[in-house]
């Protein structure tokens, strides 16, 4: 943005009114340079000019507004979305419009500035001269969804985090910040909601520093007209240079004051401006000598520091992911201030995706980085006991054609199911076969999309660092890793152990509610099943587990509004006819001693009119210590599952001797399965079991029958052997109950604190950790703790009547507990009424203990 010679001219940001129309109706025939048809294996030049960002908030911040104004100034749409009135873009599932919250995190890609606005850059301009393609991720604010938020997280470049001005840092935003620093995302802040009463911008920027423990870097400063009235705009501490907007307008007239326009139009500003750029320059120089050199260079003179050269530094800065300084800018996205200095912002400060280090993968039992694997720096010869040829690395990652990260599954009601993915490595091209190395599939890319939120325009392929959809998949599921290797077979994959290549692994906690799903007659059963698969895809952290016997399914899920929404999709977005019943905890059950007995079981019997014949032994024991995975030994909901074949089946390299027809790793899915669904119910009260080690022993002199030893048969052996060692735990009483337990972060006024600690440890049989402020465990930053005395903010104007003045009954204060799930239920009612309405939690599961006699007894 460049100063404007004549007094505060009126300026419509990035140039030009005239053209919107016009991009509008061009936008889908012609302007996807960026996604040509050509094949380039390397990174595309237009990759430089991309951002896949995310915005991250406490609930209700501003996200989506903020978000509809992004589309709006970018060209993407014509009006302006009002999330109170349902009518948004990014949050266009029929349940997110009910509800006004976010739940699905949908991608919109839009460019920043728009295309036709961009100037031919020269030397020295800003990045956001010319137009970047931003591609927006749209991740949940609510407790319940964190599970969402992370699996976002690890596909994003940077984040734009959303304050309400207002509320200042929130717990969940605290929870948020952590996890973005624990993925090393750069991020960048926006104070929302200038515009309220009570709006403290002051308060805020310190609480960054004490409760985020970086330093803010103030960029912007809040304007108030006459230093006192109507929010109007900011003073940018970087361009020296005052935004006013023009009140009741759309935003996209904004005035521009130099800093000799400024000292007329309002001299109070002026002069705080002048501070804001001091603190700024001294607060980058503590990181960043390159500044701290061009400083001495003016003569110490900030005022001289050039804009560029503050630009180039706040990057260098952000770019290392580590939170340490964070660029701060100011607005109130519903009166349309703010959000296009702030789109600029993204452009200039957040990385691209060349600019972000290597991905996390997990490949065999080895954890490394992509680049070490495809340059064949991690030793991945195969393992000896799956294959007796070991291939040279190199040679065995060169045919990797493309990696690629599905983070999102939506089904979108015209489109059928979209698959969004994120490439990490070389492209995903049109009808190529990709490898799921989750499920263990193929699957055909039939086409591909880029999608702008409900629109989609075709294109030939995705290249590294880009994100995009493929539509028709019938397998892959948030969370899986797809890789595009040509000539694989189809049924095999890629040798082993690129078979299991998996990008940046994440962990998918517990579920610890459920509720049974109760289709309205016998023949919507399949439906109702067909649509919970799709469910499922959707949200892995949504479990469904369907009662052999009983037919009856249960859906659980992370907390009561979690399961709610499915509810809501299950039944208003699919249609299906069927009622949820009531929303209960998940408790566990758990084995407390060895069993004696080896349960043989053979199993035979028709299946689907085929037959099939199978056999194995099982033998299920507490799980007392962590083991290591490998190809023998599964991990699977707190349980892990250990496959075993006599000795005599093994070569002397330990490779397994199986007869032809099968191979190791169908075996063993085919039985993991099997002990799968056994661990699913119980046998004491039908609730999944956990903590418990089971054995599969699997003999193919006795075990094996030729043909009819299918998969299904081989999975319904293990799993009635397995229900057999559950069924002698029962009756010898060996079968305990455990209760999910919570890690619980309350913040409250000093006031309430007394009254909340003692709820919790007395009515609610809770164990207080922790009562200050940063020692909560989940700020894990070891980022050392910060001395707000010395951070920059400009004084607020409401300061007192506003209750910002944080000492005394109104000073925020912190509760770490861990309590009983059982005892949180309806807590957020109950701590309302001990605040006076201003407390907030967050949970998450902390582990699963055993339940006391009196309070199994209660159940
Ligand atoms: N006064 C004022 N209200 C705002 C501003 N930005 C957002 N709001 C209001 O705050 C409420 C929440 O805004 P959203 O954009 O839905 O917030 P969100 O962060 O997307 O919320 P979730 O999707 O539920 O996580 C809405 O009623 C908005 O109109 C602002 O700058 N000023």
């Amino acid at each position: 943005m460049r100063l404007l010679a004549s007094r505060g001219r009126c300026q419509v940001w990035h140039r030009h009114l005239g053209c919107i129309a016009l991009r509008n109706n061009l936008r889908v025939s012609r302007h996807w340079p960026s996604y040509s048809t050509s094949h380039h294996h390397h990174h595309d030049p237009s990759i430089k000019k991309t951002r896949n960002i995310g915005i991250i908030a406490h609930i209700d911040a501003g996200k989506t507004t903020t978000t509809e104004r992004m589309l709006y100034y970018s060209g993407f749409t014509r009006r302006i979305g009002d999330v109170d009135d349902g009518s948004t873009v990014t949050d266009f599932l029929p349940a997110e419009r009910a509800r006004g919250i976010t739940i699905q995190s949908a991608a919109v890609t839009f460019h920043w500035p728009p295309l036709h606005e961009g100037s031919a850059p020269k030397d020295g301009d800003p990045r956001s001269h010319t137009p970047h393609t931003i591609n927006l991720i749209d991740t949940p604010g609510h407790a319940d969804f964190t599970f969402e938020v992370l699996r976002s997280l690890r596909i994003l470049d940077g984040a734009v985090c959303i304050l309400d001005g207002v509320a200042g840092v929130e717990a969940q935003t605290e929870k948020v910040w952590s996890q973005a620093n624990n993925y090393s995302i750069p991020r960048i802040i926006f104070v929302n909601k200038l515009d309220r009463d009570g709006a403290a911008f002051e308060r805020t920027i310190k609480e960054i520093g004490s409760r985020l423990h970086g330093w803010p870097a103030v960029c912007q400063i809040p304007w108030w007209e006459g230093g006192k009235g109507r929010f109007t705009g900011v003073g940018d501490a970087i361009n020296l240079s005052a935004l006013k907007w023009k009140e009741g307008g759309d935003g996209k007239r904004i005035q521009t004051f130099d800093l000799t326009e400024l000292a007329q139009e309002d001299t109070s500003l002026y002069s705080e401006l002048l501070k804001a750029r001091g603190a700024l320059v001294e607060t980058l120089c503590e990181f960043d000598e390159h500044l701290l050199e061009t400083w001495l260079a003016c003569n110490d003179d900030s005022l001289a520091v050039p804009a560029q050269a503050i630009r180039d530094s706040l990057r260098r800065c952000v770019l290392d992911g580590s939170g340490r300084l964070i660029p701060v800018f100011a607005g109130a996205s519903f009166r349309n201030i703010g959000v296009q200095p702030l789109m600029d912002a993204v452009d200039d400060l957040l990385p691209n995706p060349t600019e972000r280090p290597d991905p996390e993968i997990s490949i065999g039992n080895q954890k490394g980085s992509l680049s070490d694997l495809l340059q064949g720096k991690l030793s991945i010869t195969p393992n000896k006991s799956v294959s007796k040829r070991p291939a040279s690395p190199l040679s065995l990652v060169a045919q990797v054609e493309g990696c690629a990260l599905a983070f999102k599954v939506v089904n979108d009601p015209r489109r059928g199911v979209l698959v969004y993915i994120r490439v990490y490595s070389g492209s995903i091209k049109r009808n190529s076969a990709l490898w799921n190395t989750n499920l263990h599939v193929t699957e055909r890319a039939q086409r591909l999309l880029q999608m702008q939120a409900s629109d989609a325009i075709e294109i030939s392929h995705i290249s590294a660092g880009q994100i995009g959809v493929i539509a028709g998949l019938k397998h892959a599921r948030t969370g899986d890793t797809l890789v595009s290797y040509p000539g694989v077979n189809p049924k095999l994959g890629p040798p082993a152990p690129l078979n299991t290549l998996q990008l940046r692994p994440i962990d998918v906690p517990p579920p610890v509610f459920f509720a049974a799903i109760e289709p309205h007659s016998l023949t919507e059963e399949k439906n109702v099943a067909d649509i919970l698969v799709l469910l499922l895809r959707e949200d892995p952290s949504l479990h469904v587990n369907v009662d052999e016997e009983s037919g009856q399914m249960l859906l659980s899920g992370m907390g009561e509004l979690h399961l709610e929404i499915a509810r809501d999709r299950l039944v208003n977005d699919f249609k299906a006819k069927a009622t949820m019943g009531n929303i209960e905890i998940s408790y566990r059950e758990c084995i407390l001693g060895t069993g004696t007995t080896l349960h043989r079981i053979v199993f035979d019997r028709e299946v689907a009119g085929k037959k099939g014949k199978a056999g194995c032994q099982a033998h299920i024991e507490p799980l007392h210590d962590v083991l290591p995975e490998t190809e023998h030994t599964t991990h699977l909901d707190g349980n892990v599952i250990t496959i075993r074949l006599p000795e005599s089946s093994y070569d002397v390299d330990g490779v397994p001797i199986l007869p032809p027809d099968l191979s190791f790793i169908t075996l063993r899915t085919a039985l993991v399965n099997g002990a799968k669904a056994a661990l699913a119910r119980g046998p004491r009260r039908g609730f999944p079991l956990h903590a418990s080690h089971v054995t599969i022993m699997f003999d193919p002199s006795t075990d094996y029958f030729g043909n009819d030893s299918s998969a299904a048969a081989l999975s319904s052996a293990a799993r009635l052997a397995v229900q057999a060692a559950l069924k002698e735990g029962f009756e010898n009483g060996n079968i305990g109950l455990m209760e999910p337990v919570m890690n619980v972060v309350i913040s409250c006024d000093e006031a309430s604190l007394g009254a909340i600690v003692h709820d919790l440890s007395s009515a609610r049989g809770g164990h207080v950790l922790s009562l200050d402020n940063d020692s909560s465990e989940e700020s894990t930053s070891d980022l050392p703790a910060i001395d707000t005395s010395r951070i920059y903010a400009p004084p607020d104007l409401f300061a007192s009547s506003s209750g910002a003045d944080r000492d005394g009954p109104g000073q925020q204060r912190q509760v770490t507990a861990r309590v009983p799930l059982k005892e949180m239920v309806g807590y957020l009612k109950h701590l309302r009424s001990l605040t006076g309405g201003r407390g907030t939690f967050i949970m998450s599961v902390d582990r699963f203990e055993r339940l006391s006699r009196p309070r199994e007894k209660a159940l």
